[in-house]
C-alpha cells in the first residue's frame, strides 16, 4: 500500500491576511480512512481545498497520486480532479438539473455511454434513499436531500479519493449512519476517504480510521503518525 497524498510544510494565505494554514505536513496512505476535525475556523475546509486542488499552497508542496500538484500543467488538472470525488459543505448542485442529472454528471463528463448510466445512477439514488425524487430539482429539495445527492454525485464515478466536508451536517442520525456505511463500502473497495466533521459519534463508528486535527491553522500530530506513517512516506 503506497501513499496517495503528501503535504510538505504547506502554508496557505488568502490575499494579504495572516496564514490560514502553516507548516502542514502529513501523508495519507492509499486506501486509508481519515477524519479531519478542529474548531470552526481552524482551517479544515482550507486544507481540503488544497487536497482537491481548488487552492494552490502559498508555500510548501502538495503531492497527489505521486506527482507534485504545483508543477502540473494546467491541461492535466481536470484529469487529476476527476480522480477526486468532493462533497462540498454547500453541496454545489446544479439547480437547473434534476437529481438524476446531477448524479449522472461525473459519468457523462467521463464519457460513459448513456445506456450505461441509468443503472448506476438509480442504484446510487436508492442508496441515499432518494429513488422517489429522481426528477426533482435541487431548489425543491430539503438540505438533507441535497446533501445526499451531493454525496451520490461525488462517489458515482468511483474516485480514488473521496473528500467530504461535513457530509452529514444536514441529515438525521439514521441517515448519517447509512452514509457512513456507503463510505465504508467504498473504502473497502480501495477508495481513500477524508471526512471533515465535528460529529464525534460519526468518528467513533469507524474504529480503524485515523484522526487528523487542525488547531489554528496547524496540524496537531502528537504521535507523529501522520507525518511519518508506518511504512514510510
Ligand atoms: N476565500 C477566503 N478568503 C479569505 N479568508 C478565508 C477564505 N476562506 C476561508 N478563509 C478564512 O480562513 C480561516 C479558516 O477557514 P476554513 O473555512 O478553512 O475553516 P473550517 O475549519 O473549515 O471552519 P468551519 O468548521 O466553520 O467550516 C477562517 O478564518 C476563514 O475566515
Amino acid at each position: 500500500m503506497g501513499n496517495i497524498v503528501h503535504f510538505e510544510n504547506v502554508g496557505l494565505r488568502y490575499g494579504t491576511g495572516p496564514e490560514t494554514l502553516s507548516d502542514v505536513s502529513f501523508t495519507l496512505a492509499t486506501g486509508g480512512f481519515y477524519f479531519l476535525t478542529g474548531a470552526s475556523g481552524a482551517g479544515k475546509t482550507s486544507l481540503l481545498k488544497l487536497l482537491y486542488l481548488a487552492q494552490r499552497p502559498t508555500r510548501g508542496a502538495v503531492r497527489l497520486f505521486g506527482e507534485d500538484a504545483g508543477s502540473l500543467p494546467r491541461a492535466r488538472l481536470p484529469g487529476f480532479r476527476r480522480r477526486i470525488g468532493v462533497v462540498f459543505q454547500d453541496f454545489r448542485l446544479l439547480p437547473q438539473l434534476s437529481a438524476y442529472d446531477n448524479v449522472a454528471l461525473p459519468l457523462r463528463v467521463a464519457g460513459v455511454r448513456e445506456s450505461e448510466i441509468e443503472a448506476p445512477v438509480m442504484e446510487m439514488l436508492a442508496w441515499v434513499g432518494l429513488s422517489a425524487r429522481v426528477t426533482a430539482k435541487p431548489p425543491t429539495l430539503s438540505g438533507g436531500e441535497q446533501q445526499r445527492i451531493a454525496i451520490a454525485r461525488a462517489v458515482i464515478a468511483r474516485p480514488e479519493i473521496l473528500v467530504a466536508d461535513e457530509p452529514t451536517g444536514n441529515v438525521d442520525p439514521d441517515m448519517a449512519d447509512r452514509l457512513l456505511h456507503l463510505f465504508e463500502a467504498l473504502n473497502r473497495l480501495g477508495t481513500t476517504i477524508v471526512v471533515a466533521t465535528h460529529d464525534l459519534h460519526l468518528i467513533g463508528r469507524i474504529p480503524h480510521a485515523q484522526l487528523m486535527r487542525v488547531e489554528k491553522g496547524k496540524l496537531v500530530d502528537p504521535s507523529g503518525l501522520l507525518r511519518h506513517p508506518p511504512g514510510g512516506a
